[in-house]
């Protein structure tokens, strides 16, 4: 579903991913885990088709990225830091214009549907410039999934949550896992990629490191992994 070959990114003559191999199956749930600047986010806006690699190839869904930008486009839902969402809209009117961006059916249904599933219902005609950072959080998610896109890209997606949301996103990600959906989510939180997911990838100086399993939820296992990979014996 996913696979990358030999990818490199270089910018301002820096080699920011010195050559990443890596390959996702459909439905896995993957976190990437690395320390300030080891090329996490560069790597989900390579793959959110954002910034082109300088070599090496990527494959979506049995497309090449660089010739299949707009068919890959389709497939994916993206997270960033920034929420890009409208200030002076309201979150049905962010999720409606995102969603006929997409060719939504039943946008307006839908778009109900997902603010009430990140629990914003009462704030649903407000605009978001007068939301706390939490809130612009969940209607950002709610923004990047209102397609309902096969792979899902998040970059730091519970930074600045609440417990309460924070359970609302991880059962959003399950939920599409049973759909098929295939997610890759950076993050500096261990107990959430522990939580939810099924496999941890660990990126340093622009490489993955380490690529493993998780099982029963271990989060001592992720802890003791990404310890011995960047803080211990390298
Ligand atoms: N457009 C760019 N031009 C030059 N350098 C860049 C550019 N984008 C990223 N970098 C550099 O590449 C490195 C990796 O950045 P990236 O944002 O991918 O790291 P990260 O692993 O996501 O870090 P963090 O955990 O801090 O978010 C950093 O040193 C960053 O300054």
């Amino acid at each position: 579903m996913i696979k990358l070959k030999k990818l490199t990114k270089q910018a301002d003559n820096k080699l920011i991913l010195r050559g990443v191999d890596l390959s996702i199956k459909k439905g896995e749930t993957v976190a990437i885990l690395g320390p300030n600047g080891a090329g996490k986010s560069t790597l989900l806006k390579v793959l959110a088709t954002l910034i082109k690699p300088t070599s090496g190839q990527v494959m979506i869904n049995g497309l090449e990225l660089r010739k299949n930008q707009i068919m890959i486009k389709k497939l994916l839902g993206y997270l960033p830091h920034s929420s890009l969402l409208y200030d002076h809209y309201s979150p049905l009117e962010n999720l409606v214009f995102f969603g006929n961006i997409y060719g939504v059916k039943d946008v307006e249904k839908k778009a109900r549907k997902l603010v009430k599933d990140v629990g914003l219902s009462f704030f649903l005609n407000e605009p978001v410039k007068n939301f706390s950072r939490g809130m612009i959080q969940r209607i950002a998610i709610a923004r990047a999934i209102i397609h309902e896109p096969e792979i899902l890209l998040l970059d730091e997606p519970h930074t600045g949550l609440d417990q309460g949301a924070i359970s609302i996103l991880n059962n959003v990600i399950l939920s599409m896992k049973e759909k098929g959906t295939t997610t890759l989510m950076v993050t500096h939180d261990f107990k959430q990629a522990a939580e939810i997911c099924d496999r941890v990838i660990i990126v340093k100086n622009g490489i993955i490191v380490d690529d493993f399993k998780v099982e029963d939820r271990n989060l001592r296992f992720v802890t003791e992994k990404y310890e011995f990979q960047v803080e211990g014996a390298s």
